[in-house]
């Protein structure tokens, strides 16, 4: 089932997987402080999802505003990239510090993930994002990702973190994303002007959204204004995932923009098929792999590709590569995204997941192909 309204966000059946995005504007106050109390109602919602059986990605800004505050940096510590990056490698030891107690207190662990694009952009490194965020969560963690931006410069830089929560949610299929910022949505002008509209619901970003958006940051203490909530809103629809843009300015902004419907909801104009077509439509291969019938039926119910059930290995096909799974008859069933290079398949084909850390010299991944890489024929 998919998202078509804000309440759907905290429902798991309609969103097992969410991925909440807050912005420096609202994580430090003006004079570089973290809002802990705010901070605090935030977690206890986290909290609230968790409960319900949702999983919780959380992005967090605000690095570089907390250290440009630490180090008496003028303008939030971006006037240059040097200062911006010194800022956020002191600001970010106390952000995540902040994130792990308050999640603490809670009974919850906080895990940190640190990334830059160029992360996204490598297959192989891409599918390790994926695999990460799922075992973490997978152990109840919440990961609570930023940019690597001590390390990150010019066009390996996303430079927002909008995008980067984009990403992150395509990485580990989420459902859904939530940008928290301290603007109530997306206004067909600058919220400022005062025949300003709050659009509800947005279903593709046209040339004409991305018109609507003014300028960088507002609060002057982020980076990627409006602008850079409608290009993760792109990122999110191509992948077939939905995004709400809401107010976090106050306390328990999850269930202040419930109750009051505030916010814009940006909706796919399909569900995951973009992805799809790209795996479906692959033409060429570096190899391929042949399965039981056993393993023909778990694929027909939804389930992975696991070693067990593999019996032949051919080609050459390197991990992260789009590989064609066929049947005993030699019937192409499936394409799908592999884990491993062709000869660790070959290694640990036939074998049971418990067989496989022997054979392989470490800990197996969940899957040959994750189904959620697999498209059937
Ligand atoms: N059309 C628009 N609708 C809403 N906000 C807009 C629009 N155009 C520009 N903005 C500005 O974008 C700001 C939010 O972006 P930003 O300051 O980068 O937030 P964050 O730090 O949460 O990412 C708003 O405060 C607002 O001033
Ligand atoms: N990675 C940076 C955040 C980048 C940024 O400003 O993002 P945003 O607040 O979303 O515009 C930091 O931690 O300071």
């Amino acid at each position: 089932m998919d998202i078509e309204t804000l309440n759907d966000f905290r429902d798991p059946e309609k969103c097992k997987r969410l991925v909440i995005k807050i912005g420096s504007a609202l994580l430090v106050d003006g004079s570089g402080g973290v809002r802990t109390e705010w901070l605090r109602t935030i977690v206890n919602e986290i909290h609230g999802c968790c409960e319900r059986g949702q999983e919780v990605v959380v992005v967090s800004s605000g690095a570089i505003a907390i250290g440009a505050k630490q180090l008496e940096f003028s303008e939030g510590g971006r006037r240059t990239l040097a200062e911006a990056q010194a800022s956020a490698s002191v600001g970010q030891i106390t952000l995540a510090s902040t994130w792990s107690m308050l999640l603490s207190e809670r009974r919850m662990i906080a895990a940190q993930m640190l990334l830059t694009l160029d992360d996204f952009e490598n297959r192989r490194r891409y599918l390790n994002i994926s695999a990460t965020i799922r075992r973490l969560l997978k152990s109840g963690v919440v990961p609570v990702v930023n940019e690597n931006d001590t390390i990150a410069t010019g066009e390996i830089r996303f430079g927002d973190n909008d995008r980067l929560a984009a990403r992150v949610a395509q990485a580990c299929e989420a459902d859904g994303v939530m940008l928290l910022t301290d603007v109530d949505g997306l206004y067909d002008k600058h919220p400022d002007h005062p025949d300003a509209n709050r659009l509800a619901e947005v279903r593709g970003v046209t040339d004409e959204i991305h018109a609507m958006a003014d300028g960088g940051s507002g609060s002057g203490m982020g980076s990627g204004g409006m602008t850079a909530k409608l290009l993760a809103a792109e990122i999110a629809e191509r992948a077939g995932i939905a995004l709400a843009i809401i107010e976090g300015t106050l306390d328990m902004p999850m269930a202040r923009a419930l109750a009051g419907q505030t916010g814009t909801l940006f909706l796919p104009k399909r569900d995951d098929s973009g992805r799809r077509a790209w795996i479906g439509g692959r033409m060429r291969f570096n190899g391929a792999i042949t399965v039981d019938d056993g393993c023909v039926e778990a694929l027909r119910d939804g389930k992975s590709v696991l070693a067990a059930g593999i019996v032949k290995v051919e080609g050459d096909f390197e991990r992260g590569d789009i590989i064609p799974v066929y049947d005993i008859t030699n019937r192409m069933i499936a394409k799908g995204l592999v884990e491993y290079d062709w000869s660790d398949v070959e290694s640990i084909k036939g074998h049971s997941s418990d067989e496989q850390e022997a054979i392989l010299g470490h800990s197996p991944r969940s899957a040959v192909i994750h189904r959620d890489h697999l498209v059937l024929l």
